[in-house]
């Protein structure tokens, strides 16, 4: 079964601008200037039942907007859009209740009222049956671990209380389908091995699909088999880690230490042609950023040693963060 199915997806956005002074002023009062922003430009993006998909880009890619879109707070400008088989804008009061979502910058809990007044309202805004209530929350309460701060007020928790009492809200009805955006945004390592954990058994055991957007790329790692990268936009990489990983080469890092003074433009103009970029890190030491596999390590190896004597080295896989923001900076034309 299908969770998102989205055929060219668009959202514009008329951005309206000002002209100068008092007659600037006035002429904006009769004749307002406008240009228009495509923050989602014709996406198309299926996600299954059961994935676990995460949303990638730099800011202002376009990633809330596509949310904003998928849960219906957004009107498309243009293209089709089928949520767990709702138009999420048109069909929002059945849609809701379909879906569950964790903005980490944003609570859906009520500040002031203790923990589980708040999952008490949600379960009389789901109409959700007490029996089944109690046995979902008994359940997310232990894996959670969120048992001794259901009768505090939301205002006195820490962030990590919080964002565990947030994931319980947003699973309260049991939706097939959870968005979370930044979950993990400012949590220590081990509140994040445990939201991990959990996120992981729901979709294991409930077969809850997640869409997941997030700046931390260890997030992905941890919990998606699949990543989708937004640009300007547009969907410019829609596949698994590791596939993103072995197109980009692997990405190298081969830190050398020269056996004398050596300039950038000349090991650049030796290794013309190579898909490589020199990092300066002292007089004589410098880092290869390499984009493609063994061979071009070997390649741009034997060019410089030709050249210069090395006098140490020392080969590092690039870490998928750094692919990433890297891809960030240049686009996918090397992949
Ligand atoms: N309500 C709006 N009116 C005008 N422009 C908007 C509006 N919302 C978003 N934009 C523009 O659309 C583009 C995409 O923004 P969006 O917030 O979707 O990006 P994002 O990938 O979520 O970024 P971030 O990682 O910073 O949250 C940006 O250029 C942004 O300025």
């Amino acid at each position: 079964m299908r969770s998102i199915e989205a055929h060219g997806l668009t959202k514009e956005f008329k951005v309206y601008q000002s002209r100068p002074g008092l007659a600037g002023a006035f002429r904006d009062l009769l004749n307002r200037q406008y240009r228009v922003i495509r923050a989602v430009d014709a996406i198309d993006l299926t996600i299954d039942q059961g994935e676990i998909v995460g949303y990638i880009g730099e800011n202002g890619a376009g990633k809330s907007t596509t949310i904003k879109m998928l849960t219906g707070i957004l009107e498309p400008t243009a293209g089709e859009l089928k949520v767990n088989g709702y138009d999420p804008h048109r069909e929002r009061e059945k849609f809701v209740r379909t879906i569950g979502v964790v903005f980490g910058q944003r609570s859906q809990l009520w500040w002031d009222i203790a923990v589980q007044e708040s999952f008490r309202l949600l379960q009389k805004v789901y109409r959700l049956p007490d029996e089944q209530y109690k046995r979902h929350l008994g359940r997310m309460v232990e894996v959670l671990e969120i048992g001794d701060l259901l009768d505090q007020p939301v205002r006195k928790l820490s962030l990590g209380q919080r964002m565990r009492c947030e994931l319980a809200a947003a699973l309260i009805h049991q939706p097939p389908l959870l968005f979370l955006d930044e979950p993990t945004i400012g949590l220590d390592v081990l509140v994040k091995e445990n939201i991990r954990r959990f996120l992981k058994e729901i979709n294991k055991e409930l077969g809850t699909t997640i869409l997941l957007t997030t700046h931390d790329i260890s997030d992905i790692e941890a919990l998606c088999s699949r990543v989708v990268m937004l640009d300007k936009g547009r969907i410019i990489y829609d596949g698994s880690l590791t596939k993103l990983r072995l197109n980009w080469g692997g990405g190298r890092k081969i830190h050398l230490d020269f056996a004398k003074n050596v300039q950038l433009n000349e090991l650049e103009q030796r290794t013309e042609g190579l898909p490589v970029k020199w990092e300066q890190t002292g007089q004589r030491q410098y880092i290869a950023h390499i984009h493609h596999g063994e061979l071009a390590v070997s390649e741009v190896l034997s060019r410089v040693v030709q050249y210069v004597p090395v006098q140490e080295m020392r080969i590092e896989e690039a870490s998928t963060e750094e692919i990433v923001r890297q891809i960030y900076q240049e686009g996918m034309t090397i992949v």
